[in-house]
């Protein structure tokens, strides 16, 4: 019989480190991701959250360790050996990434559809209507009024610039999307909005998903398995309402109790 590929990994980490000189910033990191699966990573300030997003997204070079994705085509290759061209394709198509700040994710100097637009012409999308067609349609689906179309983000409120940089990411219908604290920089009422919005388009798209969050709700709303860091290992991993629910680990624990300030 013929193996189904989704039985396979997206994304397998292996070994996963990286030092800043002496500096630990995360090591010994191991771990399976599936297509349409959402991870979240937790942990303190300085646990090591962003250094293991910044490897994955090969944003960062690892000091150890190798991280293997399926590409579209079912190869499955080291990310730390693809070229330059084929590391800018997944960048620009297979994956997205919201970032906390939206300034840091979107073209502040482009109009909404251009952001939107760019990402489609990227992946051969030629047809002027048809982008602004799909770019209008987009904005409906964040619920941006498509109206806005023309305007620049930075007439954006923060939780309308978050809407749109997650547009920006999806329109290429990535299979796997970074995220670095997407709602934390926004006031409690807009983060509950976009949560749902964000939950109903990963569920909707069957998106995989690896969220960093210091938040131990947005894990519970948003992940299916969770991996707890602590001073650059992972000190947990496991479904997320088990984990949440019962922690194995003392340092869980108090993470799950709010003792410590995450
Ligand atoms: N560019 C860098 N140069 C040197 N050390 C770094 C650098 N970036 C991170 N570190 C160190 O690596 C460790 C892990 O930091 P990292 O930013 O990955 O943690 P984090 O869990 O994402 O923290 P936060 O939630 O505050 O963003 C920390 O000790 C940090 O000081």
């Amino acid at each position: 019989m013929t193996a189904n590929l989704n039985d396979k990994p997206l994304l397998s980490a292996r070994n996963l480190g990286k030092h800043y000189g002496q500096r630990l910033g995360c090591r010994d990191v191991n771990f399976d991701l599936y297509e349409g699966e959402v991870l979240a990573v937790v942990g303190e300030s300085g646990s090591g959250k962003s250094t293991l997003l910044g490897l994955l997204a090969t944003e960062l070079s690892p000091t150890a360790g190798a991280v293997h994705y399926r590409m579209r085509d079912g190869e499955t290759r080291n990310l730390f050996d693809l070229s330059e061209a084929d590391r800018r394709f997944l960048l620009g198509t297979d994956w997205g990434f919201v970032r906390q700040d939206a300034r840091d994710g979107l073209r502040m100097g482009v109009s909404a559809g251009g952001n939107v637009g760019e990402r489609l012409m990227a992946v051969g999308g030629r047809h002027y209507g048809r982008i602004r067609d799909t770019a209008s349609d987009w904005l409906n689906r964040v619920e941006i009024e498509p109206e806005r179309i023309d305007d620049l983000p930075k007439s954006f409120s923060g939780g309308m610039r978050q809407r749109l940089q997650i547009a920006r990411n999806l329109v290429t219908h990535p299979r796997l999307v970074f995220m670095d604290e997407p709602t934390s920089s926004l006031d409690v009422s807009v983060q509950a909005r976009l949560l749902d919005l964000i939950r109903g388009l990963v569920s909707e798209l069957g998106l995989a998903v690896i969220i960093v969050t210091h938040d131990l709700a947005v894990a519970r709303l948003l992940s299916h398995r969770i991996m707890v860091m602590r001073q650059g290992r992972v000190i947990e991993t496991g479904l997320t309402d088990q984990v949440l629910d019962d922690p194995r680990e003392a340092y869980t624990q108090l993470l799950v109790s709010s003792v410590l300030a995450a």
